[in-house]
């Protein structure tokens, strides 16, 4: 494909709301060639760790993430090459043997909780989005998602919270909004963000 690839970062909190509004600009840009690729898919391979060890994986360390992979992705759509991008389970904490093909599509949105904090990821983007939701509505969200799509109860949602999801939120994801262009409030249903955001990408592909 001869015609550069625009890559959108979406960051911010768990359950922020970043994978609607990615869906919803997919939408939005029906007849047009965009795409999502969750940063999620790029968890470390645990497949060496017991069930036991898995469950006490800080996820919402930068550490848990390979993000080497991630860059290299990111350099090769922007040269115009197909990925394979890791499939992730969330029940089972892993990866799983299987990928999904992704061509240099003409917009791909990346939504993810890190993908401002490391410098060079955050650079590859052309446009960085922080989607700004206080973090009682994130909570809430996260708790009514992760029992209903992510095999997971009330308790353990709820003591990986306090133990990792708020702390790692503090240190490494909250400092990161600076780098963002554009600041989101009021969630993926934000229309006016959403045709602002439209608009932009409709003037970078063109
Ligand atoms: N503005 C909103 N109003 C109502 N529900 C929302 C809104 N934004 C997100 N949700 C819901 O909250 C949950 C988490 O949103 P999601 O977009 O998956 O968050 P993230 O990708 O940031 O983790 C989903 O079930 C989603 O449908
Ligand atoms: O095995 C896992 C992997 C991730 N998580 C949690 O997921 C969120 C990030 O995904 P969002 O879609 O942005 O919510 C992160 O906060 C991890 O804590 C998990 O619980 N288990």
């Amino acid at each position: 494909m001869s015609q550069k690839t625009i890559l959108v970062g979406v960051a911010g909190a768990s359950a922020s709301g970043k994978s609607l509004l990615a869906e919803t600009l997919i939408k939005e840009f029906a007849s047009e060639h965009v795409c999502m690729i969750s940063e999620d898919s790029y968890y470390k391979d645990q497949t060496h760790l017991t069930m036991d060890e898995r469950v006490k994986t800080n996820y919402d360390h930068p550490e848990s993430m390979d993000h080497d992979l991630l860059l290299e992705h990111l350099k090769m759509l922007k040269n115009g090459e197909s990925i394979e991008v890791p499939e992730y389970d969330y029940s089972d904490h892993n990866r799983t043997k299987n990928t999904r093909h992704v061509e240099p599509a003409k917009v791909i949105i990346f939504e993810g909780i890190l993908l401002f904090v490391n410098p060079a990821i955050r650079e590859a983007f052309d446009l960085r989005f922080y989607m700004d939701t206080p973090l009682d509505i994130c909570l809430t969200r996260r708790l009514q998602r992760d029992i209903v799509s992510r095999g997971r109860d009330m308790d353990s949602v709820i003591s990986q919270y306090m133990a990792t999801v708020r702390p790692m939120f503090m240190q490494f994801i909250e400092p990161s909004r600076q780098h963002a262009d554009l600041i989101i409030p009021r969630g993926g249903k934000n229309q006016i963000a959403i045709d602002l955001i439209k608009t932009k990408i409709h003037s970078l592909v063109n």
